[in-house]
């Protein structure tokens, strides 16, 4: 079949804002995928228009190959979303929600795959519970398990782990695993840059409504040559090497940049030169961070 997800060209304004400016990328079948970009970067915009909540003005976007606009409901069967925002009815329990959301789907007896859900997110004691008596952190689990009542090959998590606490957030991402592991896709936003690169294997940034960036994590990764390297002295770090590394003292260290690792020469012999002992070097690798900083300043407004 054709790609999971395939966005081709899609432009879209808000009055005078381009909120989406001529994106295009695919999603493969099975991928865990990253969307990453600062707010308004556009992220929920395309979201929303994958699950044809809100129509580009110009483009095309396919989930498992049906239109999100001209078969929004076949493209919605294959899609699940889990919003930003905590959308849900007060008065209705978190069974009564899922059962609702399953009929919306035209499934009836949903209860197997519900009981399973509500196990997975910890909520099978929350199962009677009303959702407005829900703290935030289960009412999100909800809000997972909702967009998962139909099964859907194509799972989009627009922030999932905003304001969670950390043992929410890990069993929400083992969870996310299995389904990944069992050949859903997933499509992921984070602000936590730490979860993108533990768990997705390509990356796509935004900025602006333009995407900057679209590839491997590890070449991404590899993109970045600048290094940090920690230092522990025996004696004051000598003032050139401070202005020309853009030196900062951490932990009883200097931490100095180099713009490539290929510098650290210079640094050792500057050091020699000067008599300055090196009791501890340490090089710190690049991180997901360290890359979307640069590409973000980088990147023309
Ligand atoms: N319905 C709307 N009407 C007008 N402007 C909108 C609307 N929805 C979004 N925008 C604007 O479009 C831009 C992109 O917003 P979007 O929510 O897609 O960004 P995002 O990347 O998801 O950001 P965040 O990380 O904060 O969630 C923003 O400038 C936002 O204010």
């Amino acid at each position: 079949m054709s790609h999971a997800i395939s966005i081709e060209s899609v432009s879209k304004r808000f009055g005078s804002l381009q909120a989406l400016d001529d994106i295009s990328f695919t999603v493969e079948h099975g991928e865990f995928f990253a969307l990453l970009g600062p707010n308004g970067a556009g992220k929920t915009t395309l979201i929303s228009a994958m699950g044809g909540l809100s129509r580009p003005d110009s483009g095309h976007i396919r989930i498992m190959g049906h239109d999100a606009v001209r078969a929004t409901r076949a493209a919605r069967m294959q899609l699940g979303v889990v919003p930003q925002e905590l959308v849900f009815d007060p008065f209705f329990t978190v069974r009564e929600t899922l059962a609702f959301q399953s009929g919306y789907f035209g499934i009836r007896n949903n209860d197997a795959w519900i009981d399973e859900l509500l196990f997975k997110l910890g909520l099978t004691d929350k199962a009677s519970t009303n959702m407005r008596a829900l703290s935030g952190g289960m009412k999100r689990r909800v809000m997972v398990a909702q967009a998962l009542v139909h099964r859907p090959p194509v799972i989009v998590l627009d922030e999932p782990t905003a304001g969670v606490d950390v043992e929410l957030r890990q069993s929400l991402w083992a969870f996310v695993q299995e389904l990944n592991d069992a050949g859903h896709t997933i499509v992921l936003t984070t602000h936590y840059l730490e979860e993108a690169e533990a768990l997705c294997s390509r990356i796509a940034m935004m900025k602006r409504g333009r995407l900057i960036a679209l590839e491997a994590k590890d070449k991404l990764l590899s993109r970045s040559a600048s290094r940090e390297i920690a230092l522990k002295l025996a004696a004051p770090l000598p003032a050139t090497l401070a202005a020309s590394f853009q030196a900062r003292e951490s932990d009883g260290r200097h931490i100095l940049t180099l713009p490539e690792i290929g510098r650290l020469e210079e640094v050792l012999r500057e050091l020699r030169l000067a008599s300055v002992e090196v009791r501890e070097l340490s090089v710190h690798e690049t991180d997901l961070e360290q890359v979307f900083v640069e590409l973000m300043n980088g990147a023309k407004n």
